[in-house]
C-alpha cells in the first residue's frame, strides 16, 4: 500500500484522491495514484471526456501490464482490473471533493477557470483536504487566492507522460504550511516519483528553462537557418534529448504551449513583454487551424497516417 511509504501524518491520512480533469495529464495522474493503491475519483465535464480519460489509462496500463507479465494474458488482465477497481469517475467535482483527502487539479491552463473551480471546491471539501494544482505556468498563489485554505494549497507539477516521467515539482507559496509541503512530498514518493521543490515562480524549474528553448527552436526555423527535422535530430543526437523540441511541443500540445507563452508575455510575473517569451506566429497559426499536436492528429508533424 502506498501510504506505507509515507512519513508525514497528513500524507498517511491521504487515502482518497480526486483528480479534476481527465485529459492527457489528469488521466496519467489518476493512473499512477490508482496503481499505487490510492482510491481515485477522476472528474471531467462530460461522460464523453471521462471516456477519453479511461481510454488513455487503458492503453497506458496495457503497456505496463505487458511489461510486468510478458507472456501471461490472464495476469495482465488481473493487473489492469485491479488498478481500475481503485478508479471511480464523476462529472460532479464538488461531490467528489467532499470525500477527498487530496484534490489535484489538471484542467485547462486558464487562471480564471482554475480559480472558479477551486472556489467551488473550497466550500465542498472538508477542512483537512489538501488542494494542489498541476499548472505548467500559472502562479500557485494566484490560483490559491480563490480559496480560504492557502496553508493547505500547493503546486504538484507532473510531467508528460506521467506514468513514465519520474519527476514531480512541488511548489510552495508563501502560505503553504510545512505539513502540507510534507504531505505533498510524501505523496509524490508514494507514487515512486522523485520530488524537487521550487518557489512559486514562472515555469518553476523545468518549464522556465524548457519554454525559451522551445521558442528559440521555432524562431531558428522561422529565420530559415535549419529545418525542424534537422533541429529535432540535432537535439536528440547532439544533446541526448529523447525528443527534439518540435516533437516535444507536439507531444505536450500546442494549445498548452500557447497558453503558457501568451500568459507570460501578457503578464507573467517578471516576464511581461520579454523577448524571450514573445508569442510565435507559427504556433498561433497552427493553433488557429486546430493543429494542436499529437492529440489532434497534426501539429508541426502529421500523425494521421
Ligand atoms: C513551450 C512549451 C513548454 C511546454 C511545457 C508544458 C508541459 C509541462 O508542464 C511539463 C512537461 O511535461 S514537459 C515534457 C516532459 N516530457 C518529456 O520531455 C518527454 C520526452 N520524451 C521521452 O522521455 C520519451 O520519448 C518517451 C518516454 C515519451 C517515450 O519513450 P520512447 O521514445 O523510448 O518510446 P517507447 O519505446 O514507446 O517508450 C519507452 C518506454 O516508456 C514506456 N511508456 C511510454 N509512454 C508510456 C505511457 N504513456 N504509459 C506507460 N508507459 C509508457 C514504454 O512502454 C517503454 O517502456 P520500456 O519497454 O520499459 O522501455
Ligand atoms: N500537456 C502537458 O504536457 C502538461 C500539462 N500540464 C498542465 O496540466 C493541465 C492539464 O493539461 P492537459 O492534461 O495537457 O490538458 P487536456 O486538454 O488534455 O485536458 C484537460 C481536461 O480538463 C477538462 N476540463 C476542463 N475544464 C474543466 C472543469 N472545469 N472541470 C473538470 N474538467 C475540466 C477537459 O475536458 C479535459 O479533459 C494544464 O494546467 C497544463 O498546463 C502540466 C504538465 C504537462
Amino acid at each position: 500500500m502506498a501510504a506505507a511509504f509515507s512519513t508525514s501524518s497528513a500524507a498517511a491520512a491521504i487515502k482518497n484522491v480526486t483528480v479534476v480533469g481527465g485529459g492527457l495529464m489528469g488521466a496519467g495522474i489518476v493512473q499512477v495514484a490508482a496503481q499505487s493503491g490510492y482510491k481515485v475519483t477522476m472528474v471531467d465535464v462530460s461522460p464523453d471526456s471521462l471516456d477519453k480519460g479511461r481510454k488513455i489509462i487503458s492503453s497506458s496500463l496495457a503497456r505496463v501490464a505487458k511489461k510486468k507479465h510478458a507472456d501471461d494474458q490472464a495476469a495482465q488482465k488481473a493487473f489492469v482490473d485491479k488498478v481500475f477497481d481503485n478508479i471511480a469517475t464523476s462529472t460532479d467535482a464538488a461531490a467528489a471533493a467532499a470525500s477527498a483527502d487530496l484534490v489535484i487539479e489538471a484542467i485547462v491552463e486558464n487562471l480564471a477557470t482554475k480559480q472558479k473551480l477551486f472556489a467551488a471546491l473550497d466550500t465542498a471539501a472538508p477542512a483537512h483536504t489538501i488542494f494542489a494544482s498541476n499548472t505548467s505556468s500559472l502562479p500557485i498563489g494566484d490560483i490559491a487566492s480563490a480559496t480560504k485554505r492557502g496553508d493547505r494549497f500547493g503546486g504538484l507539477h507532473f510531467f508528460n507522460p506521467v506514468p513514465q516521467m519520474k519527476l514531480v515539482e512541488i511548489i510552495r507559496t508563501k502560505d503553504t504550511s510545512d505539513s502540507t509541503f510534507a504531505a505533498l512530498t510524501d505523496f509524490t514518493k508514494a507514487l515512486s516519483k522523485s520530488p524537487v521543490s521550487c518557489k512559486d515562480t514562472p515555469g518553476f524549474i523545468v518549464n522556465r528553462l524548457l519554454v525559451p528553448y522551445m521558442l528559440e527552436a521555432v524562431r531558428l526555423v522561422e529565420r530559415g537557418e535549419a529545418t525542424k527535422e534537422d533541429v529535432d535530430l540535432a537535439m536528440k543526437l547532439g544533446a541526448g534529448y529523447p525528443m527534439g523540441p518540435f516533437e516535444l511541443m507536439d507531444y505536450v500540445g500546442l494549445d498548452t504551449v500557447k497558453f503558457i507563452t501568451d500568459g507570460w508575455y501578457e503578464g507573467g510575473v517578471g516576464l511581461k513583454g520579454e523577448k524571450l517569451v514573445e508569442p510565435s506566429e507559427t504556433i498561433n497559426e497552427l493553433v488557429k487551424n486546430k493543429a494542436l499536436g499529437r492529440k489532434s492528429g497534426k501539429g508541426f508533424y502529421d500523425y494521421s497516417k
